[in-house]
């Protein structure tokens, strides 16, 4: 019998799983047992290593579980949901990761259950860096909440959303935002190449620029404008970067791929009702 059971063992639950690991690890949890199913053998492999035990298929025991974290894509959630349903009790709470599928969605693929509770986490979450949302319906009680809310605490920073709908605005900046930043250190790489550097030294700077400059707006008070205006000398390199940046609208393209991903996740859920 275990505590926890991740429904799906991809990147998500792995990342969560290694969250729960550092719990458990500085004393802010129990020791949990926790089971891992997922349909690919060679994705269970690695759970061992992570402490916990994968299985290939859910079996009858799962009743016993309390807290079960649906871990699938959005896409596969409906099956998976219907396919467990007959095993889920009265006090059963449930932890949904993916993108885009209200409560209400989910609720109806498992026999209207109404002890759901939503996040939005992301893959810095593998490290204790994570940023996640986390949305909780009246139907779950304080103490379910709270139990819940000490799980995700120990995979970074956790904030708590009154309306459900805004779960799609934090998927479109947090959930994918570690992919446009990747995809910034790429375009970083890819220039400190075209101007001569070796690729190593290219991804190098890059990397630790990214990082250095998110921690030093992570560790100070100074407002993160204010900070990219000390790094911009009048007259400067930095004003003659940032001027082509300004030229090309950067912060309207980014807002409206952010808008992209957000609409995206709202059609998620009626795409997969
Ligand atoms: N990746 C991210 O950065 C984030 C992801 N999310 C959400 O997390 C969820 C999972 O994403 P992610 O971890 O990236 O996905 P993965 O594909 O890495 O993991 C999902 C796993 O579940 C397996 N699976 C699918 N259907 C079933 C089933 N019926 N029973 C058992 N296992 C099944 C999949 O197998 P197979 O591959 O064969 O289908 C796969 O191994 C998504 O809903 C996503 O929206 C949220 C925030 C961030
Ligand atoms: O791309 C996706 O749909 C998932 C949700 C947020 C990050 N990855």
């Amino acid at each position: 019998m275990s505590d926890i059971a991740f429904l799906g063992g991809g990147n998500m639950a792995s990342a969560i799983m290694n969250g729960i690991n550092r719990g458990i690890k500085s004393g802010d949890l129990p020791q949990l047992i926790v089971d891992v199913f997922d349909k690919n053998k060679d994705k269970l492999e690695i759970w061992a290593s992570l402490g916990a035990s994968g299985l290939l298929n859910v079996q009858e025991n799962l009743s016993n579980t309390k807290l079960w974290i649906l871990a699938v894509k959005p896409q596969n959630m409906r099956e998976l949901c219907e396919s467990i349903a007959k095993y889920i009790r009265e006090d059963t709470l449930i932890l949904s990761v993916a993108a885009g599928l209200s409560t209400e969605v989910i609720s109806s693929w498992l026999s209207g259950h109404k002890k759901i509770v939503r996040c939005m986490p992301n893959t810095p979450t593998s490290l204790g860096m994570g940023a996640t949302g986390i949305f909780a319906p009246k139907s779950v009680s304080e103490q379910e909440y709270s139990m819940i809310k000490s799980i995700l605490r120990t995979t970074g920073l956790t904030i708590e959303l009154q309306d459900e709908s805004l779960m799609d605005s934090v998927g479109a900046l947090s959930g994918s935002g570690p992919a446009y930043i990747f995809y910034f250190i790429e375009a970083l790489v890819e220039g400190g190449v075209e101007l001569g550097l070796d690729r190593n030294t290219s991804e190098e700077l890059a990397i630790k620029t990214v990082v250095g400059a998110g921690l030093l707006a992570s560790n100070s008070d100074t407002p993160v404008s204010k900070l990219r205006e000390n790094v911009t000398s009048k007259g400067g390199t930095t004003r003659a970067a940032l001027d082509v940046f300004e030229k090309h609208n950067f912060k309207e393209i980014v807002k409206e791929a952010m808008k992209a991903a957000r609409n995206r996740s709202e059609q998620l859920s009626k795409e997969n009702n």
